[in-house]
């Protein structure tokens, strides 16, 4: 697993364009046959991949967490991006889509992840975040996820969004969990631009078409910097950072928050025109 601790403002302004990608931008995530992990200090978020072929994928007790177990101390949310796969938890399966959710509870013991089919196999984007009280394992299709759209194709930024990990929707501790889908001809994701210095988030670009790349922009609001980011890359953002994205052509994106509280909606807008 992977360790990043956290970055300044300051620290951040003076980076570089490869500093700027070691320490914000998630790559290899998804690799065929393993899981991969990352531990950002951000609120103690794990991000990880996992891409089963034809054995399934046993989600292993990192040495890092002093635990018993992988989530004796935490929650988790996966969400599938890719052929039709199956999350056993405790010996209890479920069966994920393209673009369904589970959640998995503090407590939960044995968890593994298969394919269906080795040749179009599952990639299962997974957060998981430190947790005080075992709520309720579940699932949720896309359609249960309350879509609501947003944006419109007059300024490039037409969207769904599903939330399924939030105040109104799976219960848990801490962990808010969703995607974005954009319409064709709409590149913009995330506008207006916001902080949420009570959360930090971490977004994971996916059907990113062959050739085409999203600038995901980053930093203070007067301070932005950007990373180019290809298809199954992720970008993290501090708590005190802005984050949107503009695609060369449309895209999805997985976000997920974590720290002081699992609102939505109280995020600290920022004008366009304020932008420098
Ligand atoms: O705090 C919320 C997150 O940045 C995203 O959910 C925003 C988003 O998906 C969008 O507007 O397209
Ligand atoms: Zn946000």
């Amino acid at each position: 697993m992977e360790i990043r601790f956290q970055n300044s403002p300051k620290e951040t302004s003076q980076m570089n364009t490869q500093e700027l990608r070691n320490n914000f931008l998630l790559q290899n995530l998804m690799q065929q046959g393993s899981i991969n992990l990352v531990y950002s200090h951000y609120d103690r978020l794990i991000i990880g991949g996992v891409v089963p072929t034809t054995n399934a994928i046993v989600l292993p007790n990192e040495d890092e967490l002093k635990a018993k177990y992988f989530l004796e101390r935490r929650e988790m949310g996966i969400i599938n991006v890719g052929g039709t796969g199956t999350v056993t938890a405790d010996g209890v399966d479920y069966a994920i889509e393209k673009l369904e959710c589970v959640y998995l509870a503090k407590g939960t013991q044995a968890v593994q992840f298969s394919s269906n089919d080795a040749s179009n196999p599952a990639h299962f984007y997974i957060l998981s975040t430190p947790a005080h009280h075992s709520y309720v394992n579940a699932k949720m299709t896309k359609a249960e996820a309350a879509p609501v759209n947003l944006g419109d194709i007059t300024t490039s930024n037409k969207r769904t969004i599903y939330k399924y990990i939030h105040n109104d929707g799976i219960q848990s501790c801490q962990l808010v969990m969703g995607l974005t889908v954009l319409e064709d001809g709409s590149v913009w994701n995330s506008v207006p631009p916001h902080t949420h210095t009570r959360r930090m988030e971490a977004y994971f670009y996916f059907d990113v078409k062959d050739g085409h790349r999203v600038m995901h922009f980053l930093g203070e609001p007067q301070e932005t910097r950007h990373l180019v980011v290809g298809n199954l890359e992720g970008a993290l953002s501090a708590p005190w950072s802005m984050h949107f994205g503009c695609g060369t052509s449309n895209y999805g994106f997985i976000w997920g928050m974590a720290g002081e509280n699992k609102e939505f909606t109280d995020m600290d807008q920022v004008a366009i025109p304020d932008l420098k």
